[in-house]
């Protein structure tokens, strides 16, 4: 059914304005559009005294329509925002006018003279409609030191938001225009627009510090992170809380009292007394400032944020609407914001699969779990599982391994306590839903097993054979390995069908991304199954084909390549880290190889070559400092040395490792080093992965671009603000993409030769995103 807002009037004299836009009544147009009428007309009749809002479905609403947004980023105009905030929000619903408004000589019941009439512009139109339409209109003094020169028309009707479910973002700063707001306890409230690349747009910049206070505002905004009720009426954003069944009915004599002057008449952009002095407040504010700018030194917004919040502070909260009004429109066209907002909605279509979600197949819970290694991964990954309160069977070959794989889960959890995320009592309920094993006596009644041993496809193949006879027949059986085929895996079970990769990224009770592998073997209603386990344990499952390195792993090889042929054509390797966080990442290749050990990194590199050979670079960097003792972090010296607390500091020893290297690669042009800006660097870096991006497309290994941009974003920490791998490359422009390419294949061989699918589609003009059309056979 289309969007829409209705209004039905109560014996009482309260009209109830319910949103419907299901399923989280976002404001569409349509329903802002509603809202205005709705309002309008319960102002206009005689029979209403008071005014509700509500949402349909137990849910207020989840904010702005976050499709329309993303529609308008495409269009790239601006007047189609409206003046929401203004106009809607701020004079029709809150009854609040511009400060310009100078009231020179007030008598009751009449309006005799404005002055700087010029100033008011489109807001005194609105007084004298009223007064055409017969509005009475009596000013009634509204005297504080930032509400000095509004207005209070009297001939209007208390709203009073009645809250269910979720207020997020537009939702939460519709009621916080309202008059009062009543609420369930367990409802969200929350202005998470900054997580979009925007800032609040309907007046949450002015509003919430004043019902909350500058500090609690800006850190819910800064963070995005909703409250419960409940906290918001230990704060003062809502006014009373009550079980869902009395809402409306609360709501309605709320309202009534306000109309009758049994409660006061709050208006949330008059009042000051939340607000800190300006001193005070300032500093509040730098100091939010500054904290913005360390963790999001690429980032506008939450700047512009500040200066709205900043301006309604100094120039009082009309004048600080205003501001908030420009500042949205502006962040609403940033390139930030289209990264982000395309991350939004790509992560929630990870689970619409096609051939697989939409067959109507429902998920069977899988409620019992068993983990087969309880190393890194597998305590990880029993970790995830707990934490969501599946009981874990974790099996191990030996009691001395065992009690390492319990001790690693046991203080998973106790950093957790650490953290105040959870109290000693919860852990201790957690950790006892794990039961250590080392046989497979109680396997027959888990739902599903994860396998988390070493990459030895001899040992996985044997457990896998075994599982099939310890399991019922309905278990479903993964893998967590990040490399082997899965064909290969399974060879030695007749349960192919039931056969999947689960694959997780270190550490696992924490990454959020897991990339579910299927065969062409794997059944439907397995991959459904893990889906849905997935997103129980709060991880954004991501569903890919069998292939090296899957997706993730895949196209991010040719990075952790590029990054030492840079070196070999003279680049300083502290230099590409440094340009590499300054582009978003959180932290350079160089970084990363002493994190993970340089061990696994070669092991890794030699997959890739032997899987990929034509576009692989072979260097000897890595193997170079090996022989010097250096392994990476764990041994506090790799790439960096470490000091105690793991802080890195740039080596000058590793120069000449690097300079041997440079000489036995032999790969400097004219024996000088390379001349190179940033930007090349990085597109040299990551013009590679875009062309591997391609070839995963092309294969059908993943089967829309946006899951590649939520497992480059989620699985290698590519910066969610660029949107993902593949919105990152359009925005580039996938010709310009193809000719640099073409042009270092020219100067430094294969490496970067361009694929026949990225060629092709920078030849016709389209998109890395657009839909690949079915040809051949998917490896799906
Ligand atoms: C001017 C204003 O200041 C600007 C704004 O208000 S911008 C919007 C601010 N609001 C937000 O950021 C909230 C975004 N939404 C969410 O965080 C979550 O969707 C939620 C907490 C509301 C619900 O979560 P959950 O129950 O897990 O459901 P989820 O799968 O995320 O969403 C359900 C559907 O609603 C859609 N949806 C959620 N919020 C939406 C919104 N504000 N606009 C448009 N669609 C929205 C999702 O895309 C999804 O659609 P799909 O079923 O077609 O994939």
């Amino acid at each position: 059914m289309a969007p829409s807002v209705s209004l039905e009037v109560g014996s009482d004299g309260v009209a109830i304005i319910t949103l419907f836009n299901p399923p989280v009544n976002a404001l569409a147009i349509p329903v802002l559009a509603g809202i205005k009428e709705k309002h309008d007309e319960a102002t206009r009749r005689d029979d209403v005294k008071a005014i509700v809002f509500t949402g349909h479905g137990g849910k207020f609403s989840g904010g702005f329509d976050i499709s329309y947004l993303r529609q308008l980023q495409k269009t790239e105009d601006t007047s189609q925002l409206g003046r929401i905030s203004v106009e809607l929000m701020t004079h029709t619903i809150e009854g609040t006018l511009p400060q310009e408004l100078h009231l020179v000589s007030v008598s009751t019941f009449s309006l005799t003279r404005f002055y700087d009439r010029q100033k008011c512009g489109q807001d005194l139109e609105y007084f004298f409609r009223c007064l055409s339409r017969g509005t009475q209109l009596r000013v009634t003094s509204v005297l504080d030191s930032s509400t000095r020169d509004l207005c209070h028309v009297e001939g209007r009707k208390p709203s009073v938001a009645a809250i269910d479910g979720l207020a997020l973002g537009g939702g939460l700063e519709l009621a916080m225009a309202c008059n009062a707001r009543i609420s369930t306890p367990k409802a969200q409230l929350g202005l998470p627009e900054l997580q979009l690349g925007i800032i609040p747009g309907f007046g949450g910049t002015q509003r919430l510090p004043r019902l909350v206070g500058l500090s609690k505002a800006i850190e819910m905004m800064l963070l995005s992170k909703p409250i419960s009720a409940q906290e918001g009426n230990d704060l003062g954003l809502v006014d009373v809380l009550v079980p869902p069944s009395e809402l409306l009915a609360a709501a309605r004599k709320m309202a009534l009292d306000i109309a009758e002057h049994r409660r006061p008449w709050m208006y949330s952009l008059r009042r000051t007394d939340k607000i800190e002095g300006l001193a005070e407040a300032r500093e509040i504010i730098k100091f939010a400032r500054a904290q913005a700018k360390k963790t999001a030194p690429n980032l506008r917004h939450p700047q512009q944020c500040l200066d709205s919040i900043e301006e309604g502070v100094v120039a009082g909260g009309y004048a600080g609407t205003l501001k908030e009004e420009k500042e949205f429109r502006a962040a609403v066209f940033s390139d930030a914001s289209k990264g982000l907002i395309n991350v939004f909605f790509a992560q929630r279509n990870t689970t619409k699969v096609r051939g697989v979600t939409d067959l109507g197949l429902k998920p069977r819970p899988l409620k019992r779990a068993a983990v087969i290694g309880g190393g890194l991964m597998g305590s990880g990954i029993a970790t995830a599982l707990i934490l969501s309160n599946i009981p874990v069977l974790l099996k191990e070959v030996n009691e001395k391994f065992l009690e390492g794989g319990l001790g690693r889960i046991r203080s998973n959890l106790q950093s957790r306590v650490k953290k105040g995320q959870m109290t000693e009592e919860k852990m201790a309920k957690t950790l006892a839903l794990v039961k250590g094993v080392l046989d497979y006596n109680d396997f027959k009644n888990v739902d599903v097993v994860i396998e988390a041993v070493i990459e030895n496809i001899g040992l996985k193949q044997q457990i896998f054979a075994d599982l099939e006879k310890a399991c019922s027949p309905t278990c479903v059986l993964s893998t967590n390995t990040s490399t082997i085929d899965l064909n290969l895996v399974g060879e030695k079970t007749k349960s192919q069908d039931r056969l999947i990769g689960a694959h997780f990224f270190s550490p696992a009770h924490i990454m959020p991304l897991l990339e579910i592998v299927r065969t062409d073997k794997t059944s439907p209603q397995v991959i459904v199954d893990l889906i849905n386990l997935g997103k129980v344990i709060k991880k954004t499952p991501v569903v890919v084909g069998n292939c090296t390195g899957f997706a993730v792993n895949r196209v991010f090889f040719p990075y952790n390549m590029a990054a030492p042929l840079l070196v070999d054509l003279g680049v300083d390797l502290y230099r590409i880290d440094g340009v590499v966080k300054g582009f978003g990442m959180p932290m350079g290749p160089f970084a990363l190889a002493d994190l993970v050990g340089f061990g696994v990194a070669v092991a890794v590199g030699q997959q890739n070559l032997n899987a990929y050979p034509d576009r692989s670079y072979k260097s000897m960097l890595i193997p170079n400092l090996m022989k010097d003792g250096r392994l990476g972090q764990a041994t506090k010296k790799g790439i960096y040395v470490y000091d105690e607390r793991r802080r890195a500091k740039p080596d000058p020893s590793v120069l000449k490792i690097v300079e041997k290297t440079r000489q036995e690669a032999g790969r400097l042009p004219g024996g000088k080093p390379i001349t190179i800006s940033d930007q090349e660097i990085v597109e040299m870096l990551f013009f590679p992965v875009v062309n591997e991006c391609a070839r995963v497309l092309e294969e059908g290994i993943c089967s829309q671009a946006s899951d590649l941009d939520i497992a480059t974003v989620m699985g290698m920490g590519f910066p969610p603000y660029r949107g993902g791998v593949v919105h990152w490359a359009d925005s580039v422009g996938i010709k310009y993409i193809v000719s640099k390419l073409q042009k270092w294949t020219e100067l430094y061989g294969d490496f970067f030769k361009p694929c026949s699918f990225l060629v092709e589609r920078a030849a016709s003009g389209a998109s890395l995103s657009d839909p690949v059309a079915p040809k051949g056979q998917s490896r799906l």
